[in-house]
């Protein structure tokens, strides 16, 4: 039959695109190395990071593992309101919204004293009656998934036991992660219950799910509501498409998802969630998500300003060693990140650097996602001096405390082109960090030379060069 047909097209797509994306979490040969960190047995292969594929789902994965809290913005939030003539409501504070009692007592005892800056507008226009449809983007620990998983909330009637809310989300992962909110928050809610439509995840034909709310992965969300037909999608009363970046970048998610959306009763709320809103995203959040408000808050820019920048010149990889050495043993470093182009440097920088009695820790492309989160969160704690890493895996990664970043290899594109982008995300700062830094670039040869020059050039700002031979030159750098 046609619809089975399509089902099983959708079950090998979702195997395949997931097989995809748990990629970096499964457990390949492991050893692990002298620092404790686990990394692959067959580590001689020289890969670029160009060949290393992002995976977007395993970044923000390890975004949200190692985030503690909050990410803080100064920049405005742009609203949109699909009725530019009704009052645009934002609230200071969560009993503004004049919560379910149980519902507050669950945002209270997460520790949130007030909104964050996205949901001081993007609560009162989900929470608001009839309910609206919104589209909102924001960068990665701004308070999305709080937001959507309380609009869900306030809406979910726990005395009926049929799924009233669904979820999707790009990963099993991601998935669990943003359950874990919905149970913490809904921790006052003795009722509610939530089911998790993953792979893997069995139920028997026939039967129908109980529990309000549903989240989980577009190919088994597709099943459930219409191969097995689990769950009765004409019920369903919020529909929220976390993540949609990361959706669209796995094939077949974007698909599955529109399907689940036509399925869905015209009243449904709508809601879509973006850290990024590229051209593809925003095509595709047009798509399932009729007559939106939209709400985006910048990024945060970064600035050299307040950056020192140098650069050192080398004839090969041992000297660029033996340069680093000596302007750790001419100034003192308190935290360093080191980048490398390829894991094989980084793997051999990491090794030599804790031959000479250096506290280092090794951020690899094939540790599993948990690890380099448990990696970074030892680095944060300061447990480690040094961080060794390819660009790949700390791709939005901040760690504030770092005052000195060294490029042991320039950034440069798939083309060998430099990467002005890269290199600002690697050594700039934000106005809120605004604390000084220095940046020590190590250059090797005329074609590193000429990056370096280029990205001067694109920056306008002048990198200095520093002979580390000469140690009272390179104290004077710390000054
Ligand atoms: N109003 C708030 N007050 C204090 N902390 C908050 C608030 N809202 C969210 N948080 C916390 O801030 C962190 C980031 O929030 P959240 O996960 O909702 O952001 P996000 O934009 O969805 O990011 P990501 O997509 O990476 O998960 C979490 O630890 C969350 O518990």
């Amino acid at each position: 039959m046609a619809t089975d047909s399509w089902a099983l097209a959708v079950d090998e797509q979702e195997a395949a695109a997931e097989s995809l994306s748990t990629l970096h979490l499964k457990d390949e040969k492991t050893k692990p190395d002298a620092n404790g960190a686990v990394v692959k047995a067959d580590d001689n292969v020289e890969k670029t990071e160009d060949e290393e594929k992002e995976d977007r789902a395993a970044q923000s994965l390890l975004n949200k593992l190692i985030r503690s809290n909050l990410v803080d913005t100064t920049n405005q939030v742009e609203v949109l309101q699909r009725d530019p003539t009704s009052p645009l409501y934002s609230v200071k504070s969560f009993e503004e919204l004049r919560l379910k009692p149980q519902l507050l007592q669950g945002v209270y005892a997460m520790g949130f004293n007030r909104p964050s800056k996205i949901q001081e507008n993007a609560l009162p226009m989900m929470l608001a009656e009839p309910p609206q449809n919104l589209i909102a983007q924001s960068q990665s620990g701004t308070g999305k998934t709080a937001a959507f998983v309380l609009a869900m909330l306030s809406r979910v009637e726990p005395g009926n036991k049929y799924p009233q809310c669904l979820c999707l989300s790009p990963t099993y992962e991601l998935a669990l992660q943003t359950g874990k909110v919905i149970e913490q928050m809904g921790n006052f809610y003795p009722d509610l219950k939530l089911a998790y439509a993953v792979r893997g995840n069995k139920l028997e034909r026939g039967q129908k799910i109980s529990e309000q709310i549903v989240i989980g992965t577009p190919g088994t969300v597709l099943d459930w509501c219409s191969k097995l037909k689990f769950i009765d999608p004409k019920k369903i009363k919020v529909f929220v498409l976390d993540e949609a970046d990361v959706m669209i970048a796995t094939q077949g998610h974007q698909d599955q998802s529109i399907r689940i959306q036509r399925m869905l009763p015209r009243d449904c709320q709508m809601l879509l969630f973006s850290a990024t809103f590229e051209d593809s995203v925003w095509k595709f959040a047009q798509k399932v998500v009729p007559d939106p408000n939209i709400i985006k808050l910048k990024r945060e820019e970064e600035t050299l300003d307040t950056i020192k920048q140098y650069y050192v010149l080398c004839n090969n990889r041992d000297e660029k060693f033996r340069a680093l050495c000596n302007i750790y043993g001419a100034i003192t470093i308190a935290q360093a990140m080191i980048f490398c182009h390829t894991r094989k440097t980084a793997g051999w920088l990491a090794a030599e650097l804790s031959r000479e009695g250096h506290q280092v820790a090794l951020l690899s492309g094939e540790m599993m996602v948990e690890q380099r989160a448990a990696v970074i969160e030892r680095f944060r704690e300061g447990k480690e001096k040094v961080l060794v890493t390819t660009n790949v895996c700390a791709r939005g990664i901040d760690v504030e405390q770092v005052s000195v970043v060294i490029n042991f290899d320039l950034p440069v594109d798939k083309d060998g082109n430099p990467d002005n982008e890269t290199y600002l995300h690697r050594i700039g700062r934000t106005g809120r960090f605004g604390k000084r830094g220095l940046a020590i670039n190590m250059v090797d040869s005329k074609h590193s030379m000429n990056i370096l020059n280029r990205i001067q050039e694109h920056f306008n700002k002048k990198i200095n060069k520093l002979d580390t031979d000469d140690l009272d030159e390179i104290e004077k750098i710390n000054n």
